[in-house]
């Protein structure tokens, strides 16, 4: 039985080249070199396919994939109807949070009520984060270099990844609120989970078994 796994190419990819192996599953063909998006793994009925980090829900809800391994910030972003969440791989793992330019006055401007232009890929969590803060924002939807935002004046304050904290110190930013902890999750297509039970149930266990051994 064929089983599609869909990755994103870079870190997603590369964290999850183990937890494969882990399962007997080598994949055949580097995707920083072959311009594929279909790569054939050791295992022919295996094969895995690359699109965009924010596609993987998508690709696995409407079962263009019957698996794929996504961030949980994206996966919150995307809502998870139709999407079986069974393993959190301990993978990727960064956390969601508010930042501003180091002259801003963050704790004055939450406390005096004051409405706060925040830019985000991930408006979902911000506004989720805020609602239940309190803070009245009006939220920027952007696609990437979010750091620019408030250097720009386009925005207030910032909601994006922060791992290293390298990013915002390289652009005079602070973190001024944890907002969660991310990680990548495995996520499987509810229709593929019927009719492909056996070989995603040896899937699911054979990456458990590999994440807990990798994350302790
Ligand atoms: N610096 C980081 N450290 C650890 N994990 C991260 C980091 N940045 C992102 N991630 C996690 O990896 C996932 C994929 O990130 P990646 O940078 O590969 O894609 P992207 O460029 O954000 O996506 P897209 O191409 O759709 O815009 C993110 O959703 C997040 O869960
Ligand atoms: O705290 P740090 O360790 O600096 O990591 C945080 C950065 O990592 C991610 O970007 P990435 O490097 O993946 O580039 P991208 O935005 O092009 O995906 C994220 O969007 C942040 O900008």
């Amino acid at each position: 039985m064929n089983l599609t796994l869909a990755l994103s190419k870079g870190r997603i990819f590369d964290e999850t080249l183990p937890l494969l192996r882990a399962a007997g599953i080598e994949v055949l063909e580097d995707p920083e070199t072959s311009r594929k998006l279909i790569l054939a793994t050791n295992q022919p009925q295996v094969r895995v396919v690359l699109v965009r980090a924010t596609d993987v829900p998508t690709y696995v809800q409407y079962g263009g994939a019957d698996l794929g391994v996504t961030g949980l910030d994206t996966l919150i972003e995307h809502g998870n109807q139709g999407l079986y969440q069974p393993l959190d791989l301990g993978i990727a793992r960064c956390r969601v949070s508010v930042a501003v330019r180091a002259d801003f006055d963050y704790a004055s401007a939450v406390r005096q009520g004051a409405r706060l232009k925040v830019a985000t890929k991930y408006v979902a969590i911000a506004r989720e984060f805020f609602a239940a803060k309190g803070v009245h924002v009006d939220l920027i939807k952007l696609y990437g270099s979010m750091e620019l935002a408030p250097l720009t004046g386009l925005a207030d304050a910032i909601v994006d990844l922060v791992s290293t904290g390298s990013t915002l110190k390289a652009n005079q930013l602070v973190e001024v609120e944890r907002i969660m902890d991310i990680s990548a999750r495995l996520v499987v297509n509810q229709a593929a989970l019927k009719l492909k039970q056996a070989p995603i149930r040896r899937l699911i266990d054979a990456f458990r078994t590999a994440a807990v051994t990798q994350t302790r």
